[in-house]
């Protein structure tokens, strides 16, 4: 059994892997990158190696490094620190679940193996129930993303009966828009204490009403303080305040999704916003334009979501 921890709750930053502009991983950034999300974003638990991180575009000996570098520099600073730890290869799969548990992770997540798939609940169980096996003193989380896997099991059947099977299930990460699984997996799991971790950023109010116990997202590495005014805000039943926190949010995602936003935009975003440099992304993924990073520059800018700007520009749609 997994010895009782203290629940993931509120925000969860869905870490970037800096890159040199060579394309090797660039580790000296990392502490820097810690103090950054505690400090200015108000962001304490983190999520490492995932779709943001590029996890399945690194080798497994960089996602091991990856890992070890913010559990180590995120001692006494971060709350929790969960790898994801999904792949092809069970056998990968497992060595990086008994990795993370070595240097002492806080938990770990895992996605449906997307090439040759599991068609149905139980296989894909199985598989998952392999993998936490392998750390059994570790918090598992179910990470659901069905756009990016091809895996369309509901997370309602995904999580049906999964704590008979897989003892240390702990919580789902649940990033899709269909807020009937996702309420469904809530109500049917209340008794049970899981987290029910939202990875929509721009829907996470709606989510929060259907009893979201945190989130996991990218933007929370620069739009994290902003998104724990809106937390806030619900947690005090202030739900005016709560939506027009939502609506600020939504203006910029809206606006970026528009432009052609992913994981490479991300990190141009971040590096504009932290200073910190996250570097280009690595192939297939290609370095987002000078004219998106210009324009999304621009849209920061104007909702004051740009902590260094030059107030004399005024801030023409900032939000409060
Ligand atoms: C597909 C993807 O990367 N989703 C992220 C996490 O789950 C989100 O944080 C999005 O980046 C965000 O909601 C903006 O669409
Ligand atoms: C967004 C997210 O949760 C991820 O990058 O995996």
């Amino acid at each position: 059994m997994a010895s009782p921890k203290k629940k993931l709750q509120g925000l969860v930053a869905a870490t970037i892997t800096p890159m040199t502009e060579h394309g090797e991983i660039n580790f000296s950034v990392i502490g820097q990158y810690v103090d950054y999300l505690v400090k200015e974003q108000g962001v304490k638990n983190i999520f490492v190696n995932g779709t943001t991180g590029e996890g399945l575009s690194l080798s497994i000996s960089e996602r091991r490094r990856v890992a070890e570098e913010w559990v180590t520099k995120g001692r006494n600073k971060l709350d929790q620190v969960v790898i994801h730890v999904g792949a092809l290869s069970l056998k990968e799969s497992q060595e990086l679940a008994q990795h993370a548990a070595e240097i002492g992770a806080d938990g770990i997540a895992v996605i449906a193996p997307f090439f040759l798939k599991p068609w149905n609940k139980d296989v894909l169980i199985n598989f998952l129930k392999e993998v936490a096996a392998a750390a059994p003193a570790l918090p598992f989380y179910y990470y659901h993303i069905p756009a990016l896997t091809g895996v369309k099991i509901r997370a309602e059947e995904v999580l049906d009966g999964i704590q008979e099977k897989i003892p240390t299930f702990q919580g789902l990460k649940f990033s899709d828009t269909d807020l009937l699984d996702f309420a469904q997996c809530v109500d049917q799991n209340r008794q049970r204490q899981f987290a029910f971790l939202f990875g929509v950023d721009e829907q996470l109010l709606s989510a929060l009403v259907m009893g979201a116990t945190g989130a996991v997202g990218s933007t929370y590495n620069y739009l994290g303080k902003k998104t724990n005014q809106m937390l806030e805000a619900f947690e005090r039943k202030d739900f005016s305040s709560a939506l027009n926190h939502q609506f600020c949010i939504q203006r910029f995602i809206n606006f970026v999704v528009k432009l052609g936003f992913g994981v490479s935009q991300t990190k141009a975003i971040m590096t504009l916003v932290s200073g910190i440099p996250m570097g280009p992304p690595r192939l297939p993924l290609q370095k987002a334009s000078r004219e998106f990073t210009d324009n999304a520059e621009a849209k920061l800018r104007s909702l004051d979501f740009l902590s260094f700007n030059d107030l004399k520009d005024g801030n023409l749609e900032a939000c409060s």
